[in-house]
């Protein structure tokens, strides 16, 4: 999948993060506004940049050429595709750099999640779990029973590419680090499916108010699936022209599974069905019950992040904006009809 031109066209010195970018360590930095074939070796500049090369002995042309077959290995939906995964992994690498956050939840720990992060979404279909099992496809076959079916496909696709000869980024480290990091891996991967982040909510609200305590082994878990989320929807946190674009994928990617599932005889969710969907409304609800609350914990426990919290209300503001708009062009026009009739 990954021939050896490409290994040593990248096997080059790795640049600095700041040859990048200069802002490529803030919060305001938007990671996809670099250009898609720069992501691998933006990905090899983090690495290093976090000390995971040295720290966990990684052999270069091996992360090379596992971070190529990761790319690889996404597909080309509207919004489930690799510059997600980058920009996910991205968010990932800002709360490591800013936070400390090894000093919390531990080192093994933040390695396991930002290598979740660049394959939380691999062999995504641009579809949800219900559609998998609306649809009896292959994916439902094998995972239906235990749920979280695309998220369990995640998991099992990237301990396929860790298996694949050269692949392996963890060949060095010692056995008990090895089994812990495909476990750590395993929960954050299946600490992505939407349901399971609703179930944990309370406990993470509960977290904020009264704190994490470092020695809860339970603590350490839930901030490792907030800290998992908060990466999985950081295009929230940047600026107003990436959120709106971000919107526009997205609801590329819920509208064609709205027009299959029309196709197969079913009724889509009113927002995966672009005859019914009213997208302003649709993204203050998203804000209001999914994101914000991940935001509103982790500035909570991590003040340094309120900066990260405020672009996420902006950019909630604008949606409300846009609302009133569209509400006021709409009764304008219903009355225009009503009078030319
Ligand atoms: C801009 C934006 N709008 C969204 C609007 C709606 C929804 C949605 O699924 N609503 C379902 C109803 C039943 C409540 C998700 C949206 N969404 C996500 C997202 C997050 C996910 O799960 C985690 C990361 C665990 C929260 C999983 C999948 C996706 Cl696509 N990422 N960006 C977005
Ligand atoms: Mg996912
Ligand atoms: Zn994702």
């Amino acid at each position: 999948k990954v021939t050896d031109e490409e290994v040593t066209y990248l096997d080059v010195d790795i640049k600095s993060v700041y040859d990048i970018h200069p802002d490529f360590d803030q919060f305001s930095y938007a990671p996809r506004t670099l250009a898609e074939e720069e992501t691998p070796g933006a990905c090899m500049s983090m690495f290093e940049d976090l000390g995971f090369i040295s720290k966990w002995r990684i052999k270069k042309d091996c992360l090379i050429r596992f971070v190529l077959m990761v790319k690889r290995g996404y597909r080309n939906p509207p919004y489930h595709n690799w510059m997600h995964a980058y920009s996910v992994a991205h968010f990932c690498y800002l709360l490591i750099k800013n936070l400390k956050l090894e000093e919390i939840v531990g080192d093994i720990q933040v390695f396991a999640l930002f290598v979740s992060c660049l394959c939380h979404d691999i062999d995504h279909r641009g579809t949800t779990n219900s559609f998998q099992v609306e649809s009896q496809s292959v994916l439902a076959a094998l995972y239906s029973s235990e749920g979280s079916v695309m998220e369990r496909h995640h998991f099992a696709q990237s301990m396929c590419i860790l298996n694949t000869e050269g692949c392996n980024i963890f060949e060095n480290l010692s056995s008990m680090h090895y089994t812990q990091v495909l476990d750590l891996m395993r929960e954050i991967i299946l600490a992505t499916d939407l349901a399971h982040h609703l179930r944990i909510l309370k406990s993470l609200k509960e977290i904020a108010n009264n704190g994490y305590n470092t020695e809860s082994s339970r603590d350490v878990k839930l901030l490792l699936c907030l800290s998992m989320t908060s990466c999985d929807l950081s295009d929230q946190t940047k600026n107003w022209k990436n959120t709106k674009h971000i919107a526009s994928l997205v609801y590329q990617e819920f509208f064609s599974q709205g027009d299959l599932e029309k196709a197969l005889g079913q009724n889509p969710l009113e927002m995966m069905d672009r005859d019914r969907a009213c997208i302003p409304d649709l993204q203050i609800s998203f804000l209001d019950n999914i994101a914000l609350p991940v935001y509103e914990v982790l500035a909570k426990t991590f003040p340094r992040l309120q900066e990260v919290l405020q672009n996420v209300l902006e950019n909630r503001s604008r949606w409300e904006k846009i609302g009133q708009v569209l509400k006021l062009r709409r009764g304008n026009s219903s009355q225009q009809l009503t009078v030319e009739q």
